[in-house]
């Protein structure tokens, strides 16, 4: 029999103890935060430069910044956390880019975390659980968390968020930061926007926000976890969508139809799942301006325009290590998981763009199914 698909109420959030020795240390110079990325792909490198650069300027944080590399041999010969740490530069995830001398890349997951209170969580979702596995009783009783990784699980239990899996695991209490944040374009400082979602507690979230904010990355908070984080979840299905579009040159119309249902889609399912989502988290920056940015220049975009224009003849694995060269698309495997939960849940006819993007991916149907369910939509879907 299928297992009940309940959404994993993060009830051990709520009653997670306030982290009185985090909130102690925010005060105290003398006890200055430190912060590990654990993570180092495009967005990982980018997140590591933007606070590599605060924790020099602010005296409430140790100026070094760990990086966890997830470790690989590049053609050269060498190995990449060593010509990270020689040249300052992610050569492989984010070329041409100094991330700061203060970046130290390291190999080592449990020596990268060792003294830190701070951890910055973003690997593609499907590493998550695995990472935080070897980190059960290494890590500092005060820490905290924050995921900037776009994804969820699907349990037995039921549809597991990310920053619910990190908390689960680890103990600890983990905000999100999501947001329109192409990472080349803040990588090369251009302005853009993100929002931290946080659970209870304020303080804590105002010290995220300022270890990401600079001049060209505003960051602002929403009391509202699981609604950021779906925001940026969901969005990778409808980017999905929205590369068909374009691969079969359905036109700038279309696209605006596609991402407008998927929006729908996209608050309908989070406020399924959570009732307590709130309806202004889809107006920050984690929600619709995520929606817009992704749906033009995003990776999935990109990748699933090629599927379609190949006729759904080369798979999404074949098209995403030649086009992306080792960086990982998140919409394929996310629509999966979020099928499976529409399926459980007898919720399919209510989201047929979600459920598509799915039937499209695994070649049940072909990319030009992506408009035809919405001539059998109601008048006021
Ligand atoms: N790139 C962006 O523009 C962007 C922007 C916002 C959010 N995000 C989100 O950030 C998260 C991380 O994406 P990214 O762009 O930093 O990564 P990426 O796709 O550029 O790179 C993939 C990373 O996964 C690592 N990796 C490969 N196999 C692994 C394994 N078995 N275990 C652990 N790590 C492994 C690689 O070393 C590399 O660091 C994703 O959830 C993504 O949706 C990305
Ligand atoms: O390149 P994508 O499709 O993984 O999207 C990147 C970011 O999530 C955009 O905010």
């Amino acid at each position: 029999m299928a297992p009940a698909l309940e959404a994993q109420v993060p009830q051990d959030q709520e009653s997670l103890p306030q982290n009185n020795n985090f909130l102690n240390s925010l005060n105290d110079a003398t006890h200055r935060s430190k912060v590990t990325v654990i993570g180092s792909g495009n967005w990982g490198s980018v997140a590591a430069k933007l606070i590599a650069s605060n924790t020099l300027r602010l005296r409430f944080f140790h100026d070094e910044v760990r990086m966890w590399v997830y470790e690989e041999t590049l053609p050269s010969g060498e190995k990449l956390t060593d010509v990270i740490n020689r040249t300052n530069e992610n050569v492989k995830y984010l070329p041409g880019i100094k991330l700061g001398q203060n970046v130290v890349a390291d190999p080592d997951l449990e020596n990268a975390v060792r003294d830190s209170n701070m951890l910055v969580f973003v690997t593609p979702h499907q590493f998550v659980e695995g990472i935080c596995k070897r980190l059960v009783r290494k890590i500092r009783e005060d820490a905290e968390a924050i995921s900037l990784v776009k994804g969820m699980e699907v349990k037995m239990e039921g549809p597991c968020m990310i920053s619910t899996l990190i908390s689960q695991q680890l103990g600890i209490n983990c905000s999100v930061l999501m947001g329109a944040n192409i990472a080349n374009e803040i990588a090369v400082e251009k302005f853009s926007e993100a929002t931290v979602g946080y659970r209870n507690n304020r303080e804590v979230a105002e010290r995220w926000v300022q270890l990401f904010y600079t001049p060209y990355f505003i960051v602002t908070a929403a009391q509202d976890v699981e609604g950021v984080e779906l925001c940026g979840t969901l969005k990778n299905v409808v980017a999905i969508a929205a590369g068909f579009v374009d691969g079969l040159e359905m036109g700038n119309n279309t696209k605006a139809a596609i991402m407008r249902l998927g929006l729908r889609e996209m608050k309908a399912f989070s406020k399924m799942l959570f009732p307590s989502v709130k309806d202004s988290t889809f107006f920050e920056s984690c929600g619709v301006a995520d929606l817009i940015t992704t749906c033009l220049g995003g990776r999935n975009r990109k990748v699933a325009e090629a599927y379609a224009r190949n006729g759904g003849k080369r798979s999404f694995d074949e098209l995403e290590a030649e086009m992306l060269q080792g960086q990982k698309l998140q919409g394929v495997s996310t629509a999966s998981e979020v099928y499976e939960v529409l399926s459980h849940r007898g919720w399919l006819e209510l989201f047929p763009l979600f459920s598509t993007v799915h039937e499209i991916c695994s070649g049940l149907l072909p990319p030009s199914a992506i408009v035809e369910y919405s001539e059998k939509l109601p008048r006021s879907f």
